[in-house]
């Protein structure tokens, strides 16, 4: 088993002149349910799209599961590595249990393993296969998709799943719910590792078992939760946490 199963040395990565990441040092264990905070434009996709290999290093190593990216089969990778993103892109013309199905397909499945994976997987994310299994995805609400897209991340077991700001487009009671059933899906899989961007302080700190707080590129603190709140490590970290408690108390002291 490898201990470290993301890890970033001395990373670099421009766009054009614009430097976004600048020696970007950190490692992921496998299990953890790191979450990524920061402001816009601090780099979090790009980051998060460098361990599939959607973006590439301009610099440093990036290793995933031991294999250094730089020599690395990315069709292959990929499959070791779901993804869900805030829209989430199911395809409009194929019911929910195709849509959950296409890499299985790819991978040549037999039928009714296919058939037993969908089953499986919406009952994980919180959606009676039968109801739902062959429903267009227009006739679901967008948590619903939601639900669907990280089913279909799923589909072929991989052990990491990248996931960027997924919720981030969903009303606020909605996104709880999805949140909690992120967790405790995370909760029935600790072999799998989840890595969550998120512009949002309290998602953060709620999912993660640590929490990347990133600002123009780099790691202003990498820790729990907990230390994160008792021991900001930097004036940003302090100013973000400020923010939560600052936007409580604009409701907390109406009369
Ligand atoms: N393909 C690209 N070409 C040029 N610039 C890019 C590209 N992708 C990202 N950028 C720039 O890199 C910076 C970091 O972008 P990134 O999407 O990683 O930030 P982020 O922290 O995820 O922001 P947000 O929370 O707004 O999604 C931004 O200034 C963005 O405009």
């Amino acid at each position: 088993m490898v201990n470290d199963i993301i890890c970033f040395e001395h990373v670099t990565k421009s766009f054009g002149k614009r430097t976004i990441l600048q020696d970007l040092n950190f490692s992921v264990k496998q299990g953890e349910f790191i979450t990524v905070l920061g402001t816009s434009g601090s780099g979090k996709t790009t980051t998060l799209k460098m361990i599939n290999g959607l973006e590439t290093a301009d610099g440093g190593r990036i290793s995933v599961e031991g294999n250094n990216l730089a020599n690395c089969d990315l069709v292959k990778l990929r499959r070791h590595i779901g993804y869900v993103i805030q829209s989430i892109g199911l395809f409009p013309h194929m019911t929910i249990a195709q849509n959950i199905s296409v890499t299985p397909k790819l991978l040549k499945w037999d039928q009714k393993r296919i058939d037993q994976t969908v089953n499986e997987l919406l009952t994980e994310v919180g959606l009676d296969p039968a109801v739902y299994r062959e429903q267009m995805p227009n006739q679901l609400s967008g948590g619903q998709q939601q639900r669907v897209g990280v089913a279909r991340a799923l589909a072929t077991n991989p052990p990491i799943l990248l996931l960027d700001e997924p919720f981030s487009a969903l009303d606020a009671i909605t996104r709880q719910s999805l949140q909690k059933d992120i967790k405790a899906l995370h909760e029935k899989m600790p072999d799998k590792t989840f890595f969550f961007v998120t512009h949002d302080i309290n998602e953060a700190l709620y999912l993660g078992d640590r929490v990347m707080v990133v600002n123009h590129g780099q790691i202003e603190q990498f820790a729990s939760p907990k230390q994160v709140v008792d021991h900001p490590a930097s004036e940003f970290v302090s100013q973000l946490l400020a923010t939560v408690r600052q936007n409580r108390a604009l409701w907390e002291d109406l009369k």
